[in-house]
């Protein structure tokens, strides 16, 4: 079989580059072969960043190509494996179907108002004049936006320890290329005591679990009605057969929410407030939009601020936090982009290709947010998110929070940054991010504060 042509260097001198610098690696193959290109990394793998050949290969999930069953094994150290990201086929079918209801548009104002009591709790700590990193503040934010929205934990010893263990667990389980090694090579993955990195990472993972299962016990032994977190709709969900989750299943999706929603948003925000005060037109108009919210704006009327919709879509445009779609494999003899591809070929969608090309978006490394108000983009031009049966599930809770969050702040603090000098983007262990810390200054609180914060936090 003739795969779409690729750099002729071993396989591991691949590897090692897709590891250590994945988006030069990318844009260099783009250059040389054009939009589809082989790379060998474990096994070849097939990438497109074409918006026909990216929508051919979503849409006809299930007919053409459907997730590998072994592709995502490096997550499940982390996710276990009856996750919806670990699963493939019906399983994976029956997962999301369980799954969805709670991520629905209409729950996103409950969600709303946890979203903006947190940052304005968190935010209200930060002191005028004394630098703090923006990554490490919406790390903050978002991991206690999934202890309370997702896992229903506002406060006690459970949800003190368990949100300390898990950050340990999730900056020292990823974020550099080396752990991204680990996890591609299972073979690394050796036990050899509580002080080693693996080591560490297995005894968190077992604390974590004996924290989630009790949880679950006691939610089971005394059930509430009332509440709204997704982990109590998600034991109230039932499957076609009217059977709810087991433990372990809700233990597994309780962490692929984490794992896919803590880490993706905290960057994401941590790249807006980066853009948002590294360019003073863009903070300028943002708050000029953000004043003329009246008096008790609701988080739905956040939500749909044009301009504050164009600079996130920009921010998850110019440098998507999850750089490809999961893999997909060939399932019947498929024609892409002009070449002929197997069965059992693997085949990756690069969201950072797609996004970064010309014809798309010009000059493709200036951040405007202004593209999105004068363009509609198609759903396989503009795909932060993914698309077909394996979208992101949190795809409104994510926008929702990063509206909130960022209205919530920038309607209060007079924020700057400490050093405006160019960041670009690195790996961090699955996803992407920036390469430096940003360091932000709080210069005093905003004269004309609207009343957004009073009206979400009700
Ligand atoms: C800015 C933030 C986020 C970004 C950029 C992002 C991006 C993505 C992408 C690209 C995928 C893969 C889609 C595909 O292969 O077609 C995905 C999957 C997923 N995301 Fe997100 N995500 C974000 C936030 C969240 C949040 C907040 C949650 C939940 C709380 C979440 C839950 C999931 C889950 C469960 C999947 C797996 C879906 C499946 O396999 O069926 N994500 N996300």
């Amino acid at each position: 079989m003739k795969l779409p042509n690729g750099p002729q260097t071993p396989g591991l001198v691949q590897m090692l580059q897709w590891v250590f610098s994945p988006m030069s690696f990318m844009e260099a193959c783009t250059k040389r072969y054009g939009d589809i290109f082989t790379l060998q990394l474990s096994r070849p793998v097939v990438f497109v960043s074409n918006p026909a050949a990216m929508q051919q290969m979503l849409t006809s999930d299930t007919k053409e190509f459907e997730a590998p069953s072994d592709w995502n094994t490096p997550f499940e150290p982390m996710l276990g494996k009856n996750s919806v990201i670990t699963l493939s086929g019906k399983a994976h079918q029956r997962q999301r179907q369980l799954m969805m209801p709670s991520f629905h548009g209409d729950r996103m104002r409950t969600y709303g108002q946890v979203i903006g009591d947190i940052t304005e709790e968190i935010s209200s700590q930060w002191q005028i004049d004394k630098p703090f990193s923006a990554r490490s503040a919406m790390q903050a934010i978002t991991m206690r936006v999934i202890m309370q929205a997702v896992f229903g934990l506002y406060e006690g010893s459970r949800a003190q320890e368990l949100e300390e263990v898990l950050s340990l667990m999730l900056d020292e389980g990823g974020q550099s290329p080396a752990r991204a090694l680990i996890l591609y090579f299972p073979a690394l993955q050796r036990d050899l005591g509580p002080l080693t990195p693996w080591g560490k990472f297995l005894r968190r993972r077992e604390r974590v679990n004996q924290m989630l299962y009790a949880e679950i016990r006691e939610r089971r032994e005394q059930p509430d009605s009332s509440r709204t977190d997704v982990l109590s709709l998600l034991m109230a969900a039932k499957d076609e057969a009217n059977q709810p989750m087991t433990d372990q299943e809700l233990r597994d999706e309780l962490m692929t929410l984490l794992v896919a929603g803590h880490e993706t948003t905290a960057t994401a925000l941590t790249w807006a407030l980066y853009w948002i005060h590294k360019l003073p037109g863009v903070r300028e108009k943002l708050l000029e939009e953000l004043d003329t919210l009246g008096d008790n704006p609701d988080p739905s009327t956040i939500f749909k601020l044009p301009y504050l919709n164009a600079v996130c879509c920009e921010t998850l445009r110019i440098y998507p936090v999850a750089m490809l779609t999961f893999t997909r494999v060939v399932r019947t003899p498929v024609s892409l982009s002009g070449h002929e591809l197997e069965p059992g070929t693997l085949v990756m969608g690069s969201i950072y290709l797609t996004h970064q090309r010309e014809d798309l978006y010009p000059q493709p490394k200036q951040f405007n947010p202004e593209r999105f108000l004068k363009r509609q983009f198609s759903a396989y031009e503009y795909l932060p998110f993914g698309g077909g049966v394996r979208r992101c599930i949190g795809m409104a809770f994510a926008q929702f929070e990063m509206k909130v969050v960022l209205a919530t702040i920038l309607s209060r603090w007079e924020l700057a940054l400490v050093d405006d000098g160019d960041v670009r983007p690195k790996r961090r262990g699955m996803v992407s991010g920036p390469n430096r810390s940003i360091q932000i200054v709080v210069k005093g609180q905003r004269a004309q504060k609207s009343k957004i914060l009073e009206s979400i936090a009700g």
